[in-house]
């Protein structure tokens, strides 16, 4: 079932377009991302579904309640972690949840949502005392305090550490295995690999693409490739002729095989029956960077 559906999505600031023409949809339970460069739209885009901003054009639903016309049925159905945190540096992390807690009818046992984002230590600390990670969890939790169906979260790991970053995106994996439809902002490749099913790539305030990550590779037909540096001159004609391989290309004294299928044992067995050794071997899968680029001539990142 559509949990959320977005059609033709359009948002303006005075002259400037942030969102020509955006649609998708989210299935219930799913973990789907936005994924886009700085300036893409993508904040634009979430703050409509959750009723913060009002579209220009388009339709939005979410459980089937308009964000625009039923703000109070919206706010029992979906939870939004924004971008940057605003709370006051003196709040101490119980008075924030209990203060959150206050604002819903049946709000979550808000010591449990501490335990779950691993802030109890921290519970009688001041907000301008916690790390960023720390930050991130308690926006996480401030966002799930009124059981929402959906949680939106936008760029939840940017300026975290890489431990900091994989113990937010473990929290972001339970709170989807307690049921909850996650829409995940993001301008991380990895962080889009690893959590997403699908994924919507935005470039320009459009839908390049949408799919799962793995769907979104294959649809540009870069899987993967093959670099090694060969013992002996290797002739292309002989990588060629195996139907697995696309192209063949020079790094220095690198060759480098693009194809699909089962490419690396073909390459290898190629090569071994012309007596050459393939030095410093490496397959590499191509990425959602790769079809971001193939898809829009840009790179992410
Ligand atoms: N309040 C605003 N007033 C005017 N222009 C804005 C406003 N908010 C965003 N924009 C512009 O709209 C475009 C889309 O911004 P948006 O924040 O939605 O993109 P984004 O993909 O989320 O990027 P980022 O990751 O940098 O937040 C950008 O060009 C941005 O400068």
């Amino acid at each position: 079932m559509n949990l959320i559906e977005v059609s033709h999505l359009h948002k303006r600031y005075r002259d400037h377009v942030a969102v020509e023409d955006v649609s998708f949809s989210v299935d219930e339970g799913e973990i789907f991302g936005i994924l886009g460069p700085n300036g893409a739209g993508k904040t634009t885009t979430v703050e409509c579904v959750s009723g913060l901003r009002k579209p220009d054009g388009g339709r939005i639903r979410v459980a089937g309640v308009d964000p625009v016309g039923e703000r109070d049925r919206l706010r029992l159905i979906l939870g939004a972690q924004l971008q940057s945190a605003i709370l006051p540096d003196q709040i101490k992390v119980w008075e924030a949840l209990d203060l959150y807690a206050s604002f819903y009818p049946n709000p979550v046992h808000w010591p449990d949502l501490l335990d779950q984002v691993g802030l109890t230590a921290k519970r009688d600390a001041r907000f301008g005392k916690l790390s960023g990670g720390q930050r991130q969890r308690l926006s996480v939790a401030l966002a799930l305090v009124g059981r929402p169906r959906v949680a939106v979260l936008d760029e939840l790991t940017t300026g975290l550490d890489p431990q900091a970053r994989r113990d937010v995106w473990e929290l972001v994996e339970q709170i989807r295995r307690d049921g909850v439809t996650i829409l995940l902002v993001t301008h991380f490749m990895e962080e889009a690999e690893r959590l997403c099913d699908r994924v919507a790539l935005i470039d320009g305030g459009k839908v390049a693409a949408a799919d799962t990550p793995a769907g979104l590779i294959a649809g540009v037909g870069l899987d993967q490739s093959v670099r090694f540096r060969p013992s002996e001159p290797v002739d292309d004609g002989v990588l060629l002729a195996l139907p697995e391989v696309h192209a063949v290309t020079r790094d220095g004294a690198h060759v480098v095989v693009r194809g699909t299928g089962n490419l690396a044992p073909a390459v290898t067995l190629a090569l071994a029956e012309h007596r050459i050794v393939p030095g410093d071997l490496r397959i590499e899968q191509a990425t959602l960077d790769d079809a971001f680029l193939a898809l829009t001539g840009r790179k992410l990142q």
